[in-house]
């Protein structure tokens, strides 16, 4: 049932670069994600990303966006000895990536550290992720989503649940070890569908109580284990709306970092045109329904919804650019126009 894959969208990194030096970077990565040594060393010369209890350490700029400052690991280590901290305490430091420079990016917790003295050496906020991460630069939301997911993981993951030891994390903290048992944990993410279904003409579009007011988005829903990512999609769209796909196509996937770390594969579904009598499971939803392309195009002009006095939203709005929602809403509305 699922279509050959077919590039609607080109991401940024196919358009060009040198596959040398990605293939380099790449090599050097996974030689500090795998070497202790080798990830001490980078620790030396690297960037290191602040959180407080998994905020992001951030910058208010003038252009009304959050910028993610990258500190330099002698700067947290004199940070550290300003605020009468251990310096050797940067050595938690989690590794996220590198940059194009082939210099280290790590996140670090300061979590038990007074929040605002860290602030005032730092001259930045720790903000909760749910509110900055759409005002933050497209390519630094998924950095900072990452460096706090890794930091998530880490910190529920301190035991062996088979054995209820202590485990252990290597230096780059791409795994933790029980040695008691010999299990062998790695960060982890849940697989979930995201879909946005068709009749040819319309496309149905859902909203969960807890949404924004106003905020219609793509149906989305955890994979059960086993099932393969076309099983889970026939049937949240079954369970959720009570409409059965008769076409799948791959459009894309996404790391979502709420409310834990979720890998969302993206695609566009269509029903039967005859059949699109909607039945909404209203524990999971509070509404569907279909939306025409004039609809839709109005709910991607809008950058940021109009409120009323309360602060709520007022008309029909669709998630943000980052949100693969988004993403799979606006080739639907592309694909409505090639076809008139
Ligand atoms: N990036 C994007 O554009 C969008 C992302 N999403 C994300 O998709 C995710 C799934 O969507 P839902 O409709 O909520 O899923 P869903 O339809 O599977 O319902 C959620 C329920 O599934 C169960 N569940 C099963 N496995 C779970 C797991 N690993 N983690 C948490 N709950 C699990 C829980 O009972 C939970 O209440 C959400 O986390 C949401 O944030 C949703 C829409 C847009
Ligand atoms: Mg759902």
């Amino acid at each position: 049932m699922l279509q050959p894959l077919r590039i609607l969208f080109r991401p940024k990194w196919m358009v060009s670069r040198s596959s040398a030096s990605y293939v380099s970077r790449m090599r050097y990565l996974n030689k500090i994600k795998e070497e202790d040594e080798a990830c001490r060393a980078a620790l030396q010369s690297g960037n290191i990303f602040l959180y407080h209890k998994l905020a992001p350490l951030l910058r208010w700029t003038d252009s009304g966006i959050y910028q993610l400052p990258a500190l330099q690991t002698k700067d947290v280590e004199e940070i550290l000895e300003k605020l009468g901290e251990d310096k050797e305490m940067v050595k938690e430091s989690i590794l996220i990536n590198c940059t194009e420079q082939n210099e280290a990016q790590f996140s670090f917790d300061v979590g038990a550290i007074e929040q605002a003295a860290v602030e005032e050496l730092c001259r930045g906020t720790f903000v909760d992720l749910r509110k900055a991460f759409f005002l933050l630069r497209g390519s630094e939301a998924p950095l900072v989503a990452r460096g706090q997911a890794l930091l998530r993981w880490h910190q529920t993951n301190g035991f062996c649940s088979s054995t209820g030891q202590p485990t252990q994390r290597n230096q780059s903290g791409s795994q933790r070890v029980c040695h008691s048992s010999g299990i062998t944990y790695y960060p982890k993410m849940s697989p979930v569908v995201i879909v946005l279904v068709s009749d040819g003409k319309r496309c149905l579009l859902g909203r969960q109580s807890t949404f924004p007011r106003g905020m219609y988005s793509a149906l989305a829903g955890f994979c059960d284990i086993g099932e393969t990512m076309e099983e889970a999609l026939r049937r949240e769209i079954a369970e959720e709306v009570g409409l059965e796909v008769e076409s799948i196509q791959y459009s894309g996937s996404q790391h979502w970092p709420f409310p834990q770390s979720s890998f969302m594969v993206a695609c566009h579904a269509t029903v039967n045109p005859n059949e699109t009598q909607v039945s909404v499971d209203k524990v999971e939803l509070e509404d569907a329904r279909w939306f025409s392309l004039e609809e839709v195009q109005e709910a991607l002009t809008i950058k940021a919804p109009p409120r009323n006095n309360k602060g709520e939203p007022t008309v029909f709005w669709v998630p943000p650019s980052y949100a693969i929602a988004n993403r799979l809403i606006q080739e639907w509305a592309n694909l409505q126009h090639l076809k008139s």
